[in-house]
């Protein structure tokens, strides 16, 4: 691989992809369901299996009075809104524990106005004595890479005001603050997915509070799948550019007021990923013999949490992506709305299958992700801190 320059879109495939195809499944089908009407047929008025069930089977006439020690509607658990909570007097009544209340509010919390981004900032740097320049953010199994950071000041994320907890394996829910390469780093350990449940711009807020506490690059990773048949697992795509299928169906982080300390209202996306810092990590790559290993290419973000189709990976590759995932795109647009520069990378955990099989264990899975990723981890954390002390030195 030679020096990037985005004019020929770097590695973009440009390889047929295959668009004929016969995929051998007939339309016609039959669910072998022989009891579909099962309790109509066997108990002609029995209301439900589960009401007649406790009364020694169905009889004729049974009165269906609820089950001795079953729950009447009315003492049904509620599940709390931040407006059944609150009393006449606007104070919080319930009888939830503190954390149960602080995720409850935080999940409630779409938007983060500024002094909120803000305030969570201060929190940080005054903690962590520091202001960071650089923001990381560990994608799956990718954790390591916070591992390596020298005095280091961690905040668990659901010790750290107003800020979401990570959900998913492989994702620590830590931040991770101090010195890498001469360089003052902030790390995510555990990053915010879409399917979690948290809006964009809750996904997202992490890049908002980076820049609040001084950061000026974005290094964003992720696992992800590679559909480009040249990639293989374990190979790192830089990213050059994305396509934004959430974007395209009417979701952004930025949707909804803007505030014009952060940036913008209508930024541009069209030099997104910072050339100079891609071509250092071609360089960084050929040093350290991995350069058959390193791709540039497009990266897409899918909503997850289930993997892809055939038929979505066949659109895709058809639209020029390279590799797929469920995060990213939303931190970079929120970093570059902010005016970050942004460097971005995807280990490939696993290859896409584009034609149809029946194949098993061509299946991805969570568990082959973090394999990968573990497996991957020490060239990945060699790329990032070499990229990091040529940004220190002063040479990116
Ligand atoms: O956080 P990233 O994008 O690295 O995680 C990917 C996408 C899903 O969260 C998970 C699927 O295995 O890995
Ligand atoms: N959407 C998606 N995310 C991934 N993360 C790791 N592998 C994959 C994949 O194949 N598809």
């Amino acid at each position: 691989m030679t020096g990037y320059n985005n004019s020929n879109g770097g590695e973009v495939n440009t390889a047929s992809n295959g668009n004929g195809h016969s995929n051998g499944h007939s339309n016609g089908h039959s669910n072998g369901n022989k009891s579909a009407d099962y309790t109509a047929q066997e108990n002609p008025t029995m209301c439900s299996k589960d009401c007649c069930s406790g009364q020694g089977g169905f009889k004729p006439g049974n009165t269906c009075a609820p089950k001795k020690g079953a729950v009447s509607s009315s003492d049904e658990k509620i599940v709390p809104t931040p407006q059944s909570l609150l009393k006449s007097n606007g104070k919080i009544q319930c009888d939830l524990t503190p954390d149960e209340l602080r995720a409850l509010r935080v999940l409630n919390e779409d938007t983060y106005p500024y002094e909120v981004i803000q305030e969570i900032a201060d929190f940080i740097t005054k903690g962590a004595g520091v202001r960071p320049k650089i923001g990381i953010i560990c994608g799956s199994g990718l954790g390591s890479l916070a591992d390596i950071i020298q005095d280091a000041r961690i905040f668990e994320y659901e010790k750290i005001p107003n800020f979401p907890v990570s959900t998913v394996e492989g994702h620590a829910g830590k931040l991770v603050v101090g010195t890498l390469e001469g360089a003052t780093v902030m790390a995510m350990q555990g990053r915010f997915h879409f399917y979690e449940g948290y809006p964009l711009a809750k996904c997202s807020m992490p890049v908002r509070v980076m820049k609040l506490c001084g950061v000026e690059y974005l290094f964003a990773t992720n696992a992800a799948g590679g559909i480009n048949p040249r990639y293989g697992v374990g190979d790192i795509m830089l990213m050059h550019d994305h396509v934004n299928m959430l974007g395209f169906a009417g979701n952004s982080p930025l949707q909804g007021p803007n505030d014009p300390r952060f940036g913008p209202r209508f930024p541009a996306l069209t030099n997104s990923y910072n050339k100079d810092l891609i071509n250092k990590a071609i360089e960084i790559g050929k040093a350290m013999g991995i350069e058959s290993n390193i791709h540039v290419g497009v990266y897409s973000c899918l909503g997850g949490p289930n993997y892809e189709t055939i038929a979505e990976l066949k659109a895709l590759r058809m639209m020029g992506v390279d590799a797929v995932g469920m995060s990213t795109v939303h931190e970079v647009i929120t970093a570059r709305h902010c005016d970050m520069k942004v460097f971005a990378f995807s280990l490939i955990t696993n290859k896409c299958a584009t034609e149809y099989n029946d194949k098993k264990d061509e299946e991805p899975s969570h568990d082959e992700v973090m394999a990968v990723a573990k497996m991957r981890q020490k060239d990945c954390c060699e790329l990032v801190s070499r990229l990091i002390r040529e940004l220190a030195m002063g040479s990116a």
